[in-house]
């Protein structure tokens, strides 16, 4: 089976509600009938009409559904010289580092045994003066 190869000039043609072509991963889909029904609106959907918008796309964490809805939408491929590679965004999860969590826990609670500690020890020698 052949599929149907465009160009991003081909699919710049298709920007708007009458004709909506979207390129995504490489792949060509026509989502002109999908506007109304789309769960995130029609108007992002036009926005990035005629366009590539992997990242986009990716950015919304779409669900295993949706991209399987989507491939009803496909009509075909990017030709190979305008292939695109998507590398997903490394998501800004905290790290933890324990010992990093434990100074930032008890920081310098090491301090307060040993002030009263001295305090004591001066309390101690004035109040023995004092006798
Ligand atoms: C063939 C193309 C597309 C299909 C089949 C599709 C399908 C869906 C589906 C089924 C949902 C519901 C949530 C889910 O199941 O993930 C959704 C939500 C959404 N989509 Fe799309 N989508 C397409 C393209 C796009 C594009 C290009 C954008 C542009 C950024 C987009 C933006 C959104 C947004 C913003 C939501 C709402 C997310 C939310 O409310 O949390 N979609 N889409």
């Amino acid at each position: 089976m052949t599929t149907t190869q465009y160009s991003l000039a081909d699919v710049k043609k298709h920007n708007d509600k009458n004709s909506t072509w979207l390129v995504i991963n490489n792949h060509v889909y026509d989502v002109t009938s999908y506007l109304l029904e789309h769960p995130g609106g029609e108007e992002v959907l036009l926005e990035h009409a005629g366009q590539e918008c992997t990242e986009d796309f990716e950015d919304v964490g779409h669900s295993s559904d949706a991209r399987e809805l989507m491939q009803k939408y496909r009509i075909g491929e990017l030709i190979e010289s305008e292939h695109t590679t998507y590398v997903e965004k490394k998501k800004n999860l905290p790290t933890y580092n324990v010992d990093d969590f434990t100074s930032q826990r008890y920081g310098k609670y090491w301090l307060i045994p040993i002030s009263v500690g001295i305090v004591a020890v001066i309390l101690y020698h004035s109040y023995s003066r004092l006798r």
